[in-house]
Order: C-alpha cells, then sequence, then structure tokens
C-alpha cells in the first residue's frame, strides 16, 4: 500500500471521481420479530385453535435502491426508527440483507462472506453516534487508532505508528497525546478520535451514523468541517446519516429521506431544501425547529403516529398520515369537498368530537352541505352510524356503551375502506423521476401528486 511518493498509503482508489463507486439495489432488511417469550406465536380468536405460530416480520428497509459517486455524501435522512441505521449497517454487512444487491467497485457485497468480505471491510469503515462507547477505555489512543491496521496486516509496528500520529494531526489532535486515554479528550476530540480509526485503513468509502448528535452544535460545525476536508484530501466518500435536517444541509451534496423502510424523496441538496416533492420531506422542513423564542417549539408537526413496520400501509407508506392523501378517482368530487372529506374520516377514526346529531356533524365538517354522488352517500351512511339522532329518531338511552363503540368502529372501517384505501396511494407504491430546477441531478420522488 505505500509507495515512495505516498509514505504512509493515502493511495488513491481505482475508481475516478464522480464515477458510481456504490449502487444499492432493491436492498430489503426484514427482522424476525423475536422478543418476548411468546415471540412468533399470534392469537386469532376468530380460528380454532385461537393460536398460530408464524414469525412476524419487522421490515426495516424495503426495497431500497440508490446509488452514491465517488468523493460526494449523501445525507441520509428521517424520523427515529426509519430504517437509517439498519440501511447503514446492511450496506456494511455487519446486517445480513434479507434481499437485494450491494454492488461496491463492481462487487455484490451482499454475495461475500469469509475472508473476501473480510479484504473488503478495509475499504468501507463506519463510524457511531456515541464517541464515548466506541472506544475502549483501557487503551490508549494510539493502540486504539491502531487496531484496525493491526486487524488487516497493514504495516509494521513503527508504520502503524507513524500512521497514527499523522492521522491524529490530520483529524485536528495533537500527536504527542498519542499515549493518552480517551477519557482524557472532549466528545468532539473523541469523535476526531474515531476518524482517525476509520481512516487508518485508507477507507474509500465511510459510513456515519448520526456522528455528530451527541455534541454541542458549535462543535457539530468544526467536526463536520474536518470531515470535509478530509474527505477532500483522501477522495473519500461519504453516507451520512442524521435525523437532524440542518446538519444534512451542512454536510450533504445530495439528500435521501427515508420514511418507515422506504426512500421517498432523493435529489441534490438544494432541489430537496428549495423544491421538495414529497408531502412527508415538506412536513420533515416545517418542522424544524424555530430560532425565534417567542413562537412555540416547532412548527407544522407531523399528525399521527409512525405505523408499525410489521404491518406498514400498502402502497405509500406515508399515506396515513398525508397531508396530501389523493381522492379515490371513482369519485367526482372537488378539492375542497375531498379535503372536508379528509378531515371528517380522520376525527372519526380518531374520536376527537363529541357526540352530536346528523345535522351537526354535517354543519361541522361539511358547511352543512356533504359531497354529491356516491362520496356524499358514503359520508351520510358514516354518520347515521354515528349521529345521536340516527335512524330518524333519537338515540335510545338503554343502548349500551358497546353499541356506540361498535358504530363508531364501522363507520371508520366504512370511510377508510371506501376513500383511503381506494385511493392510489394505497393501491399503487409511487415512484417517479422529477425533473430538477436546481442542479442538473435527477430528482426522485415517491408520490403519486407527480403522475
Ligand atoms: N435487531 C433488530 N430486531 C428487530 N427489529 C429491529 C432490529 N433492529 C432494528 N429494528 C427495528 O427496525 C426499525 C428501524 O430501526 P433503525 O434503528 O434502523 O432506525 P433508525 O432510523 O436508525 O432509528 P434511530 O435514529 O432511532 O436509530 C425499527 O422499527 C426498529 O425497532
Amino acid at each position: 500500500m505505500s509507495t515512495p511518493d505516498d509514505p504512509i498509503g493515502f493511495g488513491e482508489s481505482d475508481i475516478a471521481h464522480g464515477e458510481t463507486l456504490l449502487e444499492v439495489d432493491g436492498l430489503t432488511k426484514h427482522f424476525a420479530s423475536d422478543s418476548g417469550l411468546l415471540a412468533g406465536i399470534n392469537l386469532e380468536t376468530d380460528r380454532f385453535p385461537p393460536v398460530s405460530f408464524g414469525v412476524d416480520q419487522v421490515e426495516a428497509v424495503d426495497d431500497v435502491t440508490f446509488e452514491i459517486k465517488k468523493g460526494e455524501t449523501l445525507g441520509l435522512v428521517g424520523e427515529s426508527g426509519c430504517g437509517k441505521s439498519t440501511l447503514g449497517r446492511t450496506i456494511l454487512r455487519l446486517l445480513d440483507p434479507t434481499d437485494g444487491t450491494i454492488s461496491f467497485k463492481g462487487d455484490d457485497l451482499a454475495d461475500l462472506s469469509g475472508e473476501e468480505l473480510r479484504q473488503k471491510r478495509s475499504e468501507i469503515q463506519m463510524i457511531f453516534q456515541d464517541p464515548q462507547s466506541s472506544l475502549d477505555p483501557r487503551m490508549k489512543v494510539g493502540q486504539i487508532i491502531e487496531e484496525p491496521m493491526g486487524a488487516h496486516d497493514m504495516f509494521d509496528d513503527e508504520g502503524r505508528e507513524a500512521r497514527a500520529k499523522e492521522l491524529l494531526e490530520k483529524v485536528g489532535l495533537d500527536p504527542r497525546h498519542y499515549n493518552r486515554h480517551p477519557h482524557a479528550f472532549s466528545g468532539g476530540q473523541r469523535q476526531r478520535i474515531n476518524l482517525a480509526r476509520a481512516l487508518s485503513v485508507d477507507p474509500d468509502f465511510v459510513v456515519c451514523d448520526e456522528p455528530v448528535s451527541a455534541l454541542d452544535v458549535s462543535i457539530q460545525a468544526q467536526v463536520m468541517n474536518t470531515m470535509e476536508e478530509l474527505q477532500e484530501e483522501f477522495g473519500l466518500t461519504y453516507l451520512f446519516i442524521a435525523h437532524d435536517l440542518s446538519v444534512i444541509r451542512h454536510i450533504s451534496d445530495r439528500v435521501a429521506v427515508m420514511y418507515l423502510g422506504h426512500i421517498v424523496e432523493l435529489a441534490e441538496k438544494e432541489e430537496l431544501f428549495e423544491n421538495p416533492q414529497h408531502p412527508y420531506t415538506n412536513a420533515l422542513l416545517e418542522s424544524i425547529p424555530v430560532p425565534d423564542p417567542r413562537q412555540s417549539g416547532v412548527r407544522g408537526v407531523l399528525e399521527g403516529e409512525v405505523p408499525s413496520p410489521q404491518n406498514p400501509p400498502s402502497g405509500c407508506r406515508f399515506r396515513t398520515r398525508c397531508p396530501r392523501l389523493i381522492a379515490p378517482d371513482e369519485y367526482e368530487i372537488g378539492e375542497e369537498e375531498w379535503s372536508h372529506t379528509r378531515a371528517f374520516m380522520r376525527a372519526v377514526k380518531r374520536r376527537t368530537f363529541e357526540p352530536m346529531s346528523a345535522a351537526e356533524i354535517r354543519q361541522e365538517f361539511f358547511d352543512g352541505e356533504l359531497p354529491r354522488g356516491g362520496a356524499g352517500e358514503i359520508i351520510g351512511e358514516a354518520i347515521e352510524l354515528i349521529a345521536t339522532d340516527r335512524e330518524g329518531g333519537t338515540r335510545d338511552p338503554d343502548s349500551d356503551d358497546d353499541d356506540v363503540e361498535e358504530n363508531w368502529e364501522e363507520a371508520t372501517d366504512l370511510l377508510l375502506g371506501r376513500f383511503a384505501e381506494q385511493s392510489i396511494c394505497a393501491r399503487e407504491r409511487p415512484a417517479y423521476d422529477l425533473e430538477s430546477e436546481h442542479g442538473s441531478g435527477t430528482h426522485f420522488a415517491a408520490c403519486h401528486l407527480h403522475r
């Protein structure tokens, strides 16, 4: 690896800057949900016997496709639990993929095992969020940085020490601190030690999993600046995972937005921030904390909970929280009428309003007038189920709470079944390549608004 011109072996790799270094295609990672004693046992009360043995799958990463070019930083952003870490770890083959390919410099990492995989591991490295726990407190900094070189039989003792000291300097630390222990360093400095360690084996590609999330904002910027300098100097390529959009905006060239195991949008940074085309990206951008302390903490908080990755929604996985859900084609329904219908459907599902008469419901949600045609008939039926004056008369005072409960559930099922589940958003998985307004790159948006 070392040459006379390149004494410590910071060699150039054989892929030219701007060419595809990593290509992930259809990458999928499902976990068997195996927590607890009763794992895999499903209770099905309408069957006999009422239990079945099956393994529920957690669809952490599902059919993900993208590429990363040599020398670039692809930012990967999304809420906690959306599958970012699982994607990063599967690419590195710390986890076995369920399906798909991971082409790295022409080799499919998904196919490699044993010694071949071990060899490749020097070319791809990972940095984790918590610099405290990822550094062994009993080891000295020099040993920590040299460890991966030892594992890959790189250099002799002297060569490793020379390289470790040079790397300490490159990451902005004092090489004289080679013999110190990690506890003598601050959080930001410890992350720099991690960087030096990752770079010691001269990788081409580094997966950075929330590397600055645990650091103070002022330190975050410094560490990211160092990472950018190192990227430039060593021709590094980064997959940079973060939940914080300002961090992503600082460091990325392109940005991929992930939601519940899917990539929902991917574009060059400026294009993504200035011209977002997925309602989820919009919601994320709108929930950036407001710097003005007189305003409340965050704007545009996303409605509803993230569904379970064990049973994700069909079609677009964001549709159950999406403010732009598309009306089913079969109804002739105006935009405003659809917006009323959606609000009503949501309110019935969550039972967010007090019982009232049919006329009051119509007034409250539809300005007194239901949509015409089939859509209006369905809404009328749902109102009839939950109105206090249903069936043309006053509510039976003897009807128990169970009946009321059932009626609300029936109304919810009716509305969701005839509207939400009939939408193209539920029926087809979206995938559209759009023209970018900023820059020349492609803009992928997984939203049927672009059909
Ligand atoms: N080993 C595992 N077994 C079962 N489920 C898992 C496992 N690892 C992760 N998951 C599940 O996969 C989903 C994605 O998790 P992952 O950690 O990749 O998300 P993330 O976006 O990185 O979140 P965070 O930022 O909180 O780490 C979650 O629902 C998580 O509970």
